[in-house]
């Protein structure tokens, strides 16, 4: 029996009306065992945390971790100039260990802003499995398939091997998902055949959908439709979980068409900001019954993987757009970022609420700094003023990732060569 005391904290539970309160955690093999005032339990080892909040360790629900290896490279470009021109290319020279040193990477920036849980959609999958494994982290992941150029017969069989696979690994830390691209790049032909395998298999979808003005105009030009009605026509939200990212361009009868789906809609404010695509009606689909989370899309394009980033632009955003401060208060961003992120990844039975039965998946943040003085309001404090760089500790399965903000799993120096010489080569010329 391995168990872990974390003693002295203000406990930010996520689980619906409850307030924060002083109390401890115990943990035993993984799993939170105790949680309340005063807990008097032997353990292998106790963290003092007086000045912290324990909270549900943050959740990025649309991710493209090795991404990270093109942090910085192309900025403020229009998506599809920056995917085509700049991204495909350099994505073009990466190899397998590319993937793994930059999944490593962008693992190290979660960790240490305090996502213990992402939903990551690349190539060369086994190797981001693999840095998952390595980290400690916990991770949904999609093999991405673009169907432009053939039938997409190894994308195919390359997805199958990874939820053969992988599915399940690291003690549960790794699920698996189908991910055709998006509807600019999935044909109607291959899109049903996967769609009929999710069905049929019970796997979740994981898919980009109306992004941006012009993915709405391709897919009006060549189906009349919109890309949510081409979705639905093909028989995605019938009867499987599906994971959307962006759902940026919805009208009145779109968002009627993902009422009571399954799944939701992972929503990537920083990215959607800075490519310019648009804000999101998060508070209409929220309206609808709809589950909305979050996430950030790839350091590529969001430059940043910092999920306290994501919480702030997201609850920003809603505000503007409805010209009201009182549309998406800190506690509901916050619970976009945690169980509703949870949902998303259909892991939200094990994590995204601190309760006992549920796996250790929390983070500490320290308070003891002047932009987190005076204490009065904490889910305001941490979702207006908090960033990544707060988090002191980051705790995944009852393991400590980091611990006083140092990489308890990662070699940092290592990574950092790594993935500086990897990115360099990758980059050159482009
Ligand atoms: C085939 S693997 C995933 C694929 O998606 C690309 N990508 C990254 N960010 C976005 C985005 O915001 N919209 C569409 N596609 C995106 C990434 O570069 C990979 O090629
Ligand atoms: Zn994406």
């Amino acid at each position: 029996m391995k168990t872990l005391l974390i003693k002295d904290c203000m406990i930010l539970t996520m689980v619906e009306g409850e307030k924060p309160f002083l109390g401890d955690i115990w943990i035993v093999d993984g799993r939170i065992a105790k949680i309340g005032s005063s807990i008097e339990e032997e353990a292998d080892r106790v963290i003092l945390a007086k000045n912290m909040v324990a909270m549900p360790g943050l959740i990025n629900a649309h991710n493209h971790a090795s991404m990270s290896l093109l942090r910085a490279f192309s900025d403020d470009l229009k998506l599809m100039d920056w995917l085509d021109k700049k991204m495909l290319p350099a994505e073009a020279r990466m190899t397998r260990e590319d993937v793994y040193w930059g999944t490593t990477l962008g693992i190290a920036e979660m960790i240490a802003s305090g996502t213990t849980a992402f939903a990551d959609m690349y190539v060369h999958m086994d190797a981001v499995a693999q840095a998952v494994l390595d980290s400690g982290i916990r991770a949904s992941l999609t093999r991405g398939m673009v169907f432009l150029e053939d039938d997409g017969g190894r994308r195919m069989a390359e997805a199958l091997d990874l939820i053969d696979n992988w599915t399940g690994a690291g003690d549960g830390r790794i699920t698996t998902m189908l991910g055709p691209h998006a509807p600019y790049t999935c044909p109607p032909k291959p899109l049903q055949g996967v769609i009929e395998l999710a069905c049929k298999r019970q796997i979740p979808l994981h898919i980009h959908l109306a992004e941006t003005v012009e993915e709405g105009e391709k897919i009006r030009a060549k189906y009349n439709q919109t890309p949510t009605e081409y979705l639905h026509e093909l028989g995605m939200f019938h009867d499987t979980h599906v994971l959307l990212a962006h759902v940026v361009h919805l009208n009145e009868s779109d968002v009627a068409l993902l009422r009571g789906m399954r799944g939701g809609v992972a929503h990537n404010p920083v990215s959607n900001l800075k490519l310019g695509c648009g804000i999101a009606p998060v508070r209409e689909l929220i309206e609808a019954g709809v589950t909305v989370g979050m996430g950030t899309d790839g350091a590529g394009s969001a430059t940043t993987l910092d999920m306290f980033a994501e919480i702030k632009a997201a609850t920003w955003m809603q505000k503007l757009k409805h010209g009201d401060p009182t549309v998406l208060p800190a506690e509901a961003a916050l619970r976009m970022a945690t169980i509703e992120s949870a949902k998303l990844l259909a892991i939200d039975h094990e994590v995204g609420t601190l309760e006992a039965g549920k796996r250790a998946d929390l983070i500490l943040i320290d308070l003891d700094k002047p932009h987190l003085q005076p204490v009065l309001d904490i889910p305001a404090l941490l979702a207006y003023s908090a960033t990544g760089a707060d988090v002191d500790t980051t705790i995944v399965n009852g393991e400590i990732l980091m611990h006083q903000r140092q990489f308890q799993t990662l070699h940092w120096e290592e990574v950092k060569r790594e993935a500086t010489a990897r990115a360099r080569r990758l980059v050159e010329g482009l």
